[in-house]
């Protein structure tokens, strides 16, 4: 079990992560957050790459700083971007990492099988890795956090430039990986966490808003979410009175998923809120920024 206990981050006077503190058990937990909330941050410490300004982590009591070696050698990590040889097969590129790793050649060979295998790549294990999709490398790049069978797999951003069937395939394989140890994945898509994650945390100005199940996240919004048709000439007044999460133009007119508090109006169908509505609503702020 890791507890994150009190931790935050400043890089000189800016501060990036404020007072966090997270329990994590086996299973996936998914990291959900726009770009810059900090959840890199977050995963670059629980991979001991950058200490906490203040505050602590502890895996099973120790914390991990002066765990060191101890804490990395159950420690599996997929980086943003991952750096890798193009030149190289992935049986080449895993036999290399592992000699780094001081993991015999025999070992080596049968656990890198067993790896491909789990990952799907069995058939082109010996190919060079430039003719790769990027749902192949990133499979490559889960083999290779998964080279000491660590009972801690952090991955960020994995899905990052991967099609809606990578994606889909990337969630199956990750669900298989949390049978048995304690996953967490970074992201800013609702999807690739919303049917696989047993627990969603989600960083707003720089603090934990929510750590929970997507049904009880999702409930934060019940009975708030409509759904209704308006003419498109009354779209802009609708946009400035309440808090609309999608638009879709059907003939002519607008229908439209929105927020209200308030008592519902005429016309309006109160909808089961989604992991995305949260998402849409609770970072509208950040989202219009980035548009
Ligand atoms: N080394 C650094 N020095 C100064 N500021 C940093 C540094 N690293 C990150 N930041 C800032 O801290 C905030 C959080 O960054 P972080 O990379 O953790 O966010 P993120 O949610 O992972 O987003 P992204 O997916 O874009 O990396 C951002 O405002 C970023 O600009």
């Amino acid at each position: 079990m890791i507890v994150v206990k009190n931790v935050s981050k400043y890089y000189g006077n800016f501060c990036a992560l404020n007072n966090i503190t997270l329990e994590l058990h086996n299973g996936v937990y998914g990291l959900l957050a726009p770009n810059g909330a900090g959840k890199t941050t977050l995963i670059k410490m629980l991979a001991t790459l950058i200490t906490p300004s203040q505050g602590e982590i502890v895996y099973d009591g120790k914390n991990i700083i002066h765990m060191d070696d101890e804490f990395r050698a159950l420690l599996g990590y997929l980086p943003q971007q991952f750096g890798y040889y193009n030149n190289y097969s992935p049986k080449q590129y895993l036999l290399y990492l592992a000699a780094l790793k001081g993991m015999g050649r025999k070992d080596s060979i049968r656990i890198i099988k067993e790896l491909l295998e789990k990952v799907a790549l069995s058939e082109v294990g010996n190919k060079k890795m430039k003719k790769f999709s990027g749902g192949m490398i990133q499979r490559v790049g889960i083999a290779q956090a998964l080279l000491n069978n660590p009972k801690v797999l952090i991955l960020d951003e994995p899905t990052a430039g991967l099609d809606p069937k990578e994606r889909a395939r990337f969630r199956n394989l990750l669900s298989e990986l949390a049978r048995d140890r304690l996953v967490i994945v970074s992201t800013h898509i609702v999807s690739d966490v919303e049917s696989i994650a047993n627990e969603v945390i989600m960083i707003k100005h720089q603090e934990v808003l929510y750590k929970d199940s997507v049904e009880n996240i999702c409930n934060t919004l019940a009975g708030h979410v409509y759904e209704t048709t308006i003419d498109y000439g009354h779209l802009d007044a609708f946009r400035n009175r309440y808090t609309v999460l999608l638009e879709k133009q059907e003939s002519g007119e607008m229908n439209i998923r929105f927020i209200h508090k308030g008592a519902a109006a005429e016309g309006w169908l109160s909808v089961t809120p989604s992991l995305e509505d949260v998402f849409l609503y609770e970072y509208r702020d950040e989202i219009r920024m980035e548009v």
